[in-house]
């Protein structure tokens, strides 16, 4: 059975057809890239996913039950997590503090007494920020860290709950293009390790093609091709939809 399954979302906003009739599938483990030109329907349809829109028709399946139409906390409690294109961490927390709250808030405890935070589950937070390579900046401010490394501190923060799948809308947005690469294949290594499946927006063609295991292509609020990125870059219909919009399907040197 597939982690996500999307079966012919629609999503209208008065008389503007967002996306219509799409439908793509997600397995654990893989990463799954959305692109599209700009007002294609990628975030429309990510949120769709999230919670933070309802379909207007179709469903979306996690694990086979249906999360269609749910609250934004309640597909998270059911494993979804997010992270956001302009990382969202405490600047005036420590890293490790970060991921400390971040656990606080899986475990229910966000509206507990404060000063307990700072030694709640360190031990967990440690091992998080471990996995996304972060330890030797752990009692760091966030404030002081490189755009590159709250990102990865967001990352930890994400898979704090331990979710089933992860959302990153343009993870890479605002990042040096080795970052961008760097940490994509570090989502990657994490996913294949946790079994976990990412569904991600991404306008870097660079990260797409290099690190996606799968493209889902949308063209003005439809699916135009799904595939591998190799079957995606051959795909003349592909190529044509992003004539004129000066993005490029070929992979960066
Ligand atoms: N809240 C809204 N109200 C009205 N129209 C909307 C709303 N959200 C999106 N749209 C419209 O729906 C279409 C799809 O937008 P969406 O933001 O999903 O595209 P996108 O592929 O994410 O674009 P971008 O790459 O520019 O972020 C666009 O025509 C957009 O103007």
């Amino acid at each position: 059975m597939s982690l996500l399954q999307i079966r012919n979302i629609s999503k209208a906003f008065g008389g503007v057809k967002a996306v219509q009739n799409v439908s793509f599938s997600l397995q654990a483990g893989e990463l799954l890239a959305l692109i599209g030109p700009n007002g294609a329907g990628k975030s429309t349809t990510f949120n769709m996913v999230g919670g933070q829109l309802a379909p207007d028709n179709g469903a979306v399946l996690l694990n086979g039950q249906s999360i269609t139409g749910l609250p934004p906390r309640t597909i998270w409690r059911c494993g979804v997590g997010r992270t956001f294109q302009i990382a969202q961490t405490f600047a005036s927390l420590t890293v490790a503090e970060n991921v400390q709250m971040a656990l606080l808030s899986a475990d229910r405890k966000i509206f507990s007494w404060w000063p307990r935070a700072a030694n709640h589950r360190r031990t967990e937070a440690l091992a998080l920020l471990e996995q996304v390579g972060m330890t030797p900046q752990a009692d760091r401010p966030c404030s002081a860290l490189a755009y590159g490394d709250v990102k990865r501190v967001e990352l930890a923060m994400a898979l704090a709950p331990a979710p089933q799948l992860l959302l990153m809308d343009e993870p890479t947005a605002g990042m040096a293009p080795g970052e961008r690469v760097a940490l994509m294949q570090l989502a990657r290594r994490i996913a294949r390790e946790r079994q976990m499946g990412v569904l991600f927006t991404e306008h870097s063609m660079d990260v797409v093609f290099g690190q996606a295991d799968r493209v889902a292509v949308l063209v003005r609020g439809q699916l135009l091709a799904e595939g591998t990125p190799q079957q995606i870059r051959a795909d003349e219909r592909v190529q044509q939809a992003y004539l004129g919009t000066g993005l490029v399907l070929e992979k960066q040197k």
